[in-house]
């Protein structure tokens, strides 16, 4: 079995004669806590639509702990264990709280009822859904949200509804889980806080995560490995701290800011 939880081999896309992402090799431990950097434009969101299968790699593949998923559909890839949060919260806004939670977890074989089951509203019906709601009340709580469980999802505080989307996520019980800058927005008590629940989630579920970040001092706290793109290429890769020393990258962010 192999050591990875993630393997992409020279995945690549191009948009008319734009190659957004090239060749980008990265090779994520299980457990692992994983970085995804670079400026503006760089092909990080990118990498995560091919992950997930919004969009289809002109080049290479990727494998899912033994798994090729490449040129899968977006459901086959997310039952097969990845699940992701997005740049720009995308919540059901006018559920509840706990809807959004329980939308995650209708996705799971577990959770799976025959339909004639649901319709003729047999015992095994309710005590799926009894069995839903307090696997959604437990992600809740870990995540501080019991209380508002019954709330509309657009009441929330924003760093709450970051938090629920990582809920949400995760009701899907994935291997691998994909955060797109969760820190975006976020001040800088919140972006603690949420430092502390990345790594709560992949302490309490084992989980492997990949995260893309613009926040340097979330990304030195708590990732172990990073890859840089630059230009829809991979810039650099390995330890978090040779990473974000090496010239070439502080070259690429210098650039940036100018
Ligand atoms: N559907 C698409 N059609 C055409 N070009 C696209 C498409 N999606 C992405 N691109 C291009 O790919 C490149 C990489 O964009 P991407 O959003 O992945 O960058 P990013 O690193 O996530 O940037 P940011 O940090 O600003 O979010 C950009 O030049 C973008 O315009």
């Amino acid at each position: 079995m192999s050591e990875y939880m993630l393997e992409t081999k020279n995945l690549g896309i191009s948009f008319g004669g734009l190659k957004a992402v090239q060749d980008v090799n990265i090779k994520i431990k299980k457990k692992q806590l994983y970085g995804l950097i670079g400026p503006n434009g760089a092909g990080k969101t990118t990498v995560f639509n091919l992950l997930t299968g919004v969009y289809t790699p002109t080049t290479g593949e990727f494998i899912l702990d033994g798994e090729n998923l490449t040129g899968k559909s977006q459901e086959v890839i997310n039952h097969r264990g990845i699940a992701r949060t997005f740049q720009n919260i995308r919540l059901f806004n006018n559920m509840s709280v706990i809807r959004n939670v329980l939308v995650g977890l209708h996705n799971q074989n577990e959770f799976h009822v025959n339909p004639l089951t649901s319709m003729l509203r047999l015992p095994r019906h309710y005590k799926c859904e009894v069995e839903m709601r307090n696997k959604a009340k437990e992600l809740l709580k870990i995540f501080g949200l019991e209380e508002e469980r019954n709330n509309l999802a657009c009441n929330l505080p924003y760093g709450k509804q970051r938090k629920l989307e990582i809920a949400r996520a995760l009701a899907t019980n994935p291997k691998l889980l994909l955060l797109d800058e969760p820190a975006a927005g976020m001040n800088p008590n919140e972006t603690a806080e949420l430092m502390d629940t990345i790594r709560f989630v992949r302490d309490k579920f084992d989980m492997t995560i990949l995260l893309i970040e613009h926040d340097m001092k979330l990304v030195g706290g708590i990732c172990e490995e990073l890859t840089v793109l630059n230009f829809g290429t991979v810039l650099a890769q390995g330890k978090t701290d040779e990473v974000l020393n090496d010239p070439r990258v502080i070259t690429a962010y210098v650039g940036e800011d100018e």
